[in-house]
């Protein structure tokens, strides 16, 4: 099976006036299509750097990535911001929802700039939505606005969000870091069912050692590096 990450060598250093911060250090992992993976490690250890260049939101200073065998390093800014809309999903802690729309509106409103730039713009694949929906449990607050939702809510809203185009790898970035208990344990089961039953290759980054867990596979990052990589219960 060809993975839908290879990451070779990661490096990146931020560069501010004549200070160097070495963020990642060759940082070599692969992932298959479906996993689920989480990123665990203490503050400042590279996880969201590295999120950041999966995600073409900047570049690596040395090594390369592959995401679905293109690497982003190679394409124009255009080109790789047409990539980041068609490839990548993200789910982020506080949820990022359009305040001005409904539900629906937000999920409808990502589909469509998953769809900029391509030839033939696709329709919302209603099929998926359904299922999408009823899944996470959402299908009754479809016509609220994000103030009308719970915090659980507004985060699963976000998650159909990330996955209605079905991105090459859905990103989230400590997706359950504002939610209680319940919810929590509600998001994570509903990322582990979306990658087992769609399907859907998941990264997360999470500071929660059980929620790690749910994962098919755990990279342990210290110091920009990935230290072991451990096998979850998922
Ligand atoms: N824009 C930047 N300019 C300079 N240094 C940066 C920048 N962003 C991150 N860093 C540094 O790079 C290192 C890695 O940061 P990063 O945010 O990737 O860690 P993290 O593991 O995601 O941390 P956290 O869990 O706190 O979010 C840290 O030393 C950080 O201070």
């Amino acid at each position: 099976m060809q993975p839908i990450i290879l990451a070779q060598d990661l490096g990146k250093t931020y560069r501010s006036g004549k200070l160097e911060v070495p963020a990642l250090r060759k940082v070599s992992f692969e992932v298959d299509p479906g996993e689920f993976v989480a990123i665990v490690g203490p503050s400042g250890s590279g996880k969201s750097t590295l999120f950041y260049i999966l995600g073409g939101l900047t570049q690596a200073t040395s090594g390369s990535v592959l995401i679905g065998g293109t690497d982003f390093a190679r394409l124009t800014d255009a080109e790789r911001t047409k990539m980041r809309r068609a490839k990548i999903g993200f789910v982020f802690q506080r949820f990022n929802l359009l305040p001005t729309l409904s539900a629906m509106g937000n999920i409808e409103i990502a589909h469509d700039i998953a769809n900029l730039g391509a030839e033939e713009k696709k329709p919302i694949d209603q099929p998926l939505l359904e299922h999408l929906t009823e899944m996470l449990g959402i299908k009754g607050r479809l016509e609220h606005r994000p103030n009308e939702l719970s915090g659980g809510e507004q985060q699963r809203v976000a998650i159909a969000r990330a996955l209605i185009s079905r991105p090459a790898i859905v990103l989230a970035d400590e997706p359950t870091g504002n939610l209680d208990t319940k919810n929590s344990d509600a998001v994570l089961h509903m990322l582990r069912t979306s990658s087992r039953e769609l399907n859907q290759t998941v990264l997360m980054i999470t500071h929660n050692p059980e929620a790690a867990q749910i994962a098919d596979r755990i990279l342990h990052m210290r110091d920009g590096e990935i230290t072991h990589i451990e096998n979850g219960k998922g």
